[in-house]
């Protein structure tokens, strides 16, 4: 898959005829250099932008090519998104906001209250339901917002730099909170991050530089496996 962008009169390459296969349940963690091409993937993951050329199959759909209701259908339904900021609504309480990504599902408001409780106390927050988000430290906001990406009980959850900006106690807290939900709940999930921590747990990565990925491997603690070719990812540069 190939993702060009017009920049003045130039054409920039931020993916370079890229292949990764992410099995159900799995999880990958993308790393490598500024301006490498994760942010940029993961929009189209998250069928925000589409490819250039190529097809970005997510349960058989493919996102370059389906219709624009049909896109937006998938996304409120069947991605769970996680940024680097938690992005929640300042007036509306931790619960509020993570019933809201519920709305576009058309249930009824009594079950949109619950599953978000539910949400709320898998992600530890049950004693802080009613808070506002300008009454929860940064640890908690971005654990109300893992809430919302998941209560939809999402296909995928797509997460750009889960951590950043975190203190470290709060940075090994959530990454062992994501590490849980991948491994218990089987959750397909794609990462990008600059937070080796994290990365190491994550059972395969891939290292994306210039639009290519030139480094794919398991991310076991000892490194085993890392920077060896791996059969899910085919990238013009390990061709
Ligand atoms: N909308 C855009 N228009 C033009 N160029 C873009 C656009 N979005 C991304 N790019 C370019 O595409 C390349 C990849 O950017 P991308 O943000 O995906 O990298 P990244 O690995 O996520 O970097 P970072 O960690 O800095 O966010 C960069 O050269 C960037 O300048």
């Amino acid at each position: 898959m190939t993702k060009c962008y017009r920049d003045g009169g130039d054409t920039v390459r931020a993916l370079d005829g890229i292949g990764l296969y992410v099995e159900d349940g799995g999880t990958l963690v993308l790393q490598g250099p500024p301006g490498g091409g994760k942010s940029t993937l993961l929009r189209i993951l998250a069928g925000l932008e589409r490819p250039t050329r190529g097809s970005v199959e997510l349960d058989g759909t493919d996102l370059a090519t389906v219709t624009e209701s049909r896109l937006a259908r998938i996304r409120a339904e069947s991605i769970g998104l996680l940024g680097p900021d938690a992005g929640l609504t300042p007036g509306r309480t931790a619960r509020q906001n993570v019933a809201g990504a519920l709305v576009p599902l058309r249930l009824h408001p009594a079950d949109r209250w619950e599953l978000a409780g539910d949400a709320l106390e898998e992600v530890g927050l049950s004693g802080h339901m009613d808070f506002l988000p300008g009454e929860l430290d940064d640890h908690a906001r971005r654990r109300t917002a893992l809430a919302r990406a998941l209560v939809k009980r999402p296909t995928a959850l797509l997460a750009d730099r889960p951590t950043a900006g975190l203190p470290a106690a709060d940075r090994a807290d959530f990454t062992e909170l994501l590490a849980r939900l991948w491994s218990e709940r089987r959750l397909t999930c794609v990462i990008a991050t600059e937070d080796d921590a994290l990365a190491r747990r994550a059972p395969r990565r891939a290292t994306l530089s210039r639009g290519t990925v030139t480094a794919a491997g398991s991310g076991d603690p000892q490194g085993d496996g890392a920077d060896r070719p791996a059969p899910w990812c085919a990238s013009r540069s390990a061709r």
